[in-house]
């Protein structure tokens, strides 16, 4: 049991672009990520775009390959490290800093979008982080994000289930205390001042159907012997929230 997440991710910070890793698992949700967010940023080219809690890199170079202008931030000093080591050997150039999100080095009105993905569940103090990324971006600015509500099910799913059985992921990375509600996370950003909120299901376990649950468990079961996530989750863009949940909120 790991005894905190930054512990776990400046231990394995090597491990961002591995193929088998577990920290790799973003890239492969990266494509249904993004079937959300292009249909409200079809054109990247020329964005600039700051990456919160951007771990090694993977969304960072994810966009800058698409021609953004990206700027990458993370806790973790070794993630950044690798996220840098790993810009360079792909020729990308991106501006990595180490730093907390609740207090962003940036100037006000800077970023085109904003975006955040499955950190929100891992920050300690939310309405900061949420203003600070508020703050940060320009008028008509985009904020982005994905993350884990706070239900039995999640508990059941993204605890019992991926850490603590299949052990798809590190026991202990994640406190169910902070996974939060769609309506609790609506609530603060209204009172920031964000409009047009846009919440769906970022569902992988297609709904409740049994069947998924039961692939899960199985391609799990085997993909821990064979080292292959990648086939693991069939994520669908849909109105089931109650596991994680992806969004899009505009600073008018
Ligand atoms: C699940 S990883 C997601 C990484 C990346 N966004 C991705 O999808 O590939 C969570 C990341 O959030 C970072 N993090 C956690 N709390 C943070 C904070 N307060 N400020 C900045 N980064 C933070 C961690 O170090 C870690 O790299």
């Amino acid at each position: 049991m790991i005894k905190n997440d930054l512990e776990y991710y400046n231990l394995n910070a090597d491990k961002w672009w591995k193929e088998d890793e577990v920290l790799y698992l973003p890239d492969h949700l990266n494509k249904s990520r993004f079937e959300f967010f292009n249909s409200y940023v079809p054109n990247w080219k020329g964005l600039k775009v700051l990456d919160v809690g951007c771990g090694g890199g993977l969304a960072c170079e994810f966009l800058a390959k698409r021609g953004a202008n990206v700027s990458g931030i993370d806790l973790s000093f070794t993630s950044i490290k690798a996220a840098q080591e790993h810009a360079q050997k792909s020729g990308l150039l991106i501006d990595y800093k180490w730093g907390t999100a609740e207090d962003l080095p940036y100037e006000e009105n800077t970023f085109d979008a904003v975006v955040c993905f499955d950190v929100l569940e891992h920050i300690a103090d939310l309405e900061k982080v949420i203003s600070e990324a508020y703050r940060v971006l320009k008028r008509n600015g985009m904020f982005l994000f994905d993350t884990i509500n706070r239900t039995f099910k999640s508990k059941v799913i993204m605890i019992w289930l991926l850490e603590d059985i299949l052990k798809q992921i590190p026991r202990g990375l994640h406190d169910w205390n902070k996974f939060i509600k769609p309506d609790e996370l609506i609530d603060l950003m209204e009172t920031t001042g964000f409009k047009n909120l846009e919440i769906k299901g970022f569902d992988l376990t297609d709904g409740t159907n049994f069947k998924t649950l039961r692939d899960m468990v199985f391609k799990g079961l085997n993909s821990r012997r064979h080292g292959d996530r990648a086939e693991l989750f069939n994520i669908q863009i849909n109105d089931d929230t109650s596991v994680c949940y992806i969004g899009k909120a505009v600073k008018l």
